[in-house]
């Protein structure tokens, strides 16, 4: 099953750039969760301040009702075990083959024996749709059999939170879809709580039960997909009708020295 994840007024910054401040929502148990936002609105800062990865500089991270923030690496650590995580590229190791990427938190964080790792992967590769392909590296398969890798290794320790960056990045439409309803039916499988950031409007529109929408430093919007589909926000609009005509424009994305520079 899932657990759930909540922040309360949480803040980041890095040096003089804040990149969002006072964020509070409710990732809910069971659910998939969007995460919407113009580029460098600070998302993958979320998901990573999330599970522990970076600190915030205020306020607080509940996972399955446990507060993170103040924990030492080897609570949090315990934490992590719990939560999988799919980076934007896959994050695959370059130089070991597919099952060896899949086996690699099982080898490194439990006591199976190789017997049982083995039954474990070709599970996963299986739910993702690639038996046969676990002795290729990386650089042998496409990108969209790298994501689905990345997820297959993202699963291997059976998550009940799932970080999802961009998974669809890179992907053409169909496989894009492809990957929405293996998601769909990972969460419908396992009942795991899946947090997706993505920037393909078709995924938001009908893949997640809640979206979220970040932008200049607020989470403007948070609510079930039907009213965040309706709503009325500008910027919620301009973003899922993928405008020209609205309040967002290319000055959205700046990295942080850009930003900084602004800010002074
Ligand atoms: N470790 C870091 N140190 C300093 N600045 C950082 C760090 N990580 C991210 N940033 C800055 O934080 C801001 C938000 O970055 P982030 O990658 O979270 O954006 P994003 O919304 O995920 O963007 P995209 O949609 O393009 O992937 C950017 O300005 C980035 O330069």
């Amino acid at each position: 099953m899932g657990v759930g994840a909540e922040v309360v007024g949480l803040t980041k910054s890095f040096g003089e750039q804040t990149v969002w401040s006072d964020v509070s929502l409710t990732v809910p148990a069971g659910d998939i969760t969007v995460l919407l936002g113009p580029s460098g609105t600070g998302k993958s800062v979320f998901l990573k301040t999330l599970i522990g990865l970076l600190r915030p500089d205020c306020g607080q991270v509940f996972i399955d009702g446990r507060e993170l923030t103040a924990m030492r690496e080897k609570q949090l650590y315990e934490i992590r075990k719990r939560c999988g995580v799919l980076f934007q590229d896959g994050a695959l190791f370059g130089s070991m083959t597919v099952y060896d990427n899949i086996a690699f938190p099982l080898r490194e964080h439990t006591r199976k024996t190789e017997a049982e790792i083995r039954r474990i992967v070709a599970g996963r590769l299986e739910l993702v749709g690639m038996t046969g392909d676990e002795d290729k590296l990386p650089s042998e398969i496409s990108g969209g059999m790298r994501k689905r890798a990345g997820l297959a290794r993202a699963l291997v320790m059976n998550p009940e939170l799932i970080l999802c960056d961009e998974p669809d990045s890179g992907l053409d439409p169909v496989r894009t879809a492809f990957l929405g309803k293996l998601i769909a039916d990972l969460n419908a499988e396992t009942g795991a709580t899946f947090l997706i950031v993505t920037h393909d409007i078709n995924t938001a529109r009908t893949l997640p039960d809640h979206i979220g929408m970040l932008y200049r430093g607020e989470l403007i919007a948070f609510d079930d997909r039907e009213n965040i589909l309706a709503s009325t926000e500008p910027v919620v609009r301009q973003f899922l009708a993928a405008g020209l005509d609205g309040p967002i424009g290319m000055a959205e994305e700046r990295d942080a020295e850009e930003t900084a520079e602004a800010q002074r």
